[in-house]
């Protein structure tokens, strides 16, 4: 199918981007792989009368840290994230989790910043930004705004972002020493959107303790899922097998999933216990 009618435009600058928004004042839509967008014109599950395309906007696409993150650029595409090679151990969770979606050729074409504005819950970016307590910041009318993954998304599809707004970078926080993460994706079919999946990051101190954690979901429930209680859980004692099936089961407790093709509630519940598990023990075993 053919999308309904709308007009394009392919600002160069951001403040032409932002002014276009600001001029169509909620009927029009940022473009930027146009990998979950497109799709959706063509469906005609939705319609736009204005696309604002922010691919030529060249000063949206870096990657670069300060002392504190990894600093994303909106219209950075996954790949390039994923072939960042300056990642180190400490964030093995990200390249784990862009490598795992979809195909090369969406990667080549979906940004970083369009996986995470969409609010789709089997979106992988959303739960890795969770988990490390990342943030993105974002440009409208008003000037600049930051915002934590953890309070960003409101519904599926629906994010703390406003229509006159723009993502403009993404920050992934550094975890220091002794920290690490991994993503678990259980899925079908290579390609394909996960049934569940966890990012997990955590840090212990030199006695084995653990300092920080952060666990989050995709594709469970209605948005990406920061499994806040599980994670406190953690936090403040040895990672222990006991401790960590006590986190898990908190896990279990703090979802809501729905039964689908994919699976019966317990099914789910099920996966996850056995993901944080897992995610946890991988974690662990690279520190
Ligand atoms: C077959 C298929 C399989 C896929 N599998 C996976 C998968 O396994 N895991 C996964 O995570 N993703 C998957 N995706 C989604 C893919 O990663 C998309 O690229 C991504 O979700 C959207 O990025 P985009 O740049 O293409 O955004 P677009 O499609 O251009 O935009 C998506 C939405 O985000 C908004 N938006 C985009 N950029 C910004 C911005 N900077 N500021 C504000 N709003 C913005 C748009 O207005 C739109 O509402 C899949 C897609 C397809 C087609």
């Amino acid at each position: 199918m053919r999308p309904t009618e709308f007009d394009y435009f392919a600002p160069g600058t951001l403040d032409e981007a932002i002014g276009l928004l600001k001029k169509y004042n909620g009927e029009a839509k940022v473009l930027a792989g146009g990998q979950s967008l497109l799709p959706l014109l063509k469906s005609r599950v939705t319609s736009i009368p204005y696309l604002v395309d922010i691919a030529n906007i060249e000063s949206l696409t870096y990657i670069t840290r300060n002392d504190k993150a990894l600093l994303v650029g909106s219209t950075t595409k996954v790949s390039a994230l994923e072939n960042y090679n300056n990642f180190g151990k400490n964030f093995e969770i990200i390249k784990e989790a862009t490598a795992s979606i979809a195909d090369p050729l969406i990667r080549n074409m979906g940004t970083v910043g369009g996986n995470i504005a969409h609010g789709d819950p089997g979106n992988d970016l959303p739960a890795v930004l969770m988990a490390l307590d990342g943030s993105v910041t974002v440009t409208g009318p008003g000037g600049q705004r930051h915002i934590s993954a953890r309070e960003l998304y409101l519904d599926s599809y629906t994010t703390s972002i406003k229509d006159n707004e723009i993502i403009t970078e993404v920050q992934f926080p550094f975890w220091g020493t002794h920290s690490s993460g991994t993503y678990i994706k259980f899925k079908k079919p290579a390609g394909d959107f996960s049934i569940a999946a966890i990012a997990i990051q955590l840090k212990v101190n030199k006695d084995g303790i653990c300092e920080r954690f952060g666990a989050a979901l995709a594709s469970v429930g209605p948005t990406s899922i920061f499994l806040r209680k599980a994670s406190e859980v953690m936090v403040g004692s040895k990672i222990t097998p006991t401790a960590m099936k006590k986190a898990a089961e908190t896990a279990v407790k703090e979802i809501n999933p729905v039964a689908d093709r994919n699976g019966t509630v317990d099914q789910k519940r099920e996966l996850v216990r056995r993901m944080f598990i897992e995610g946890t023990r991988k974690s662990l075993r690279k520190l």
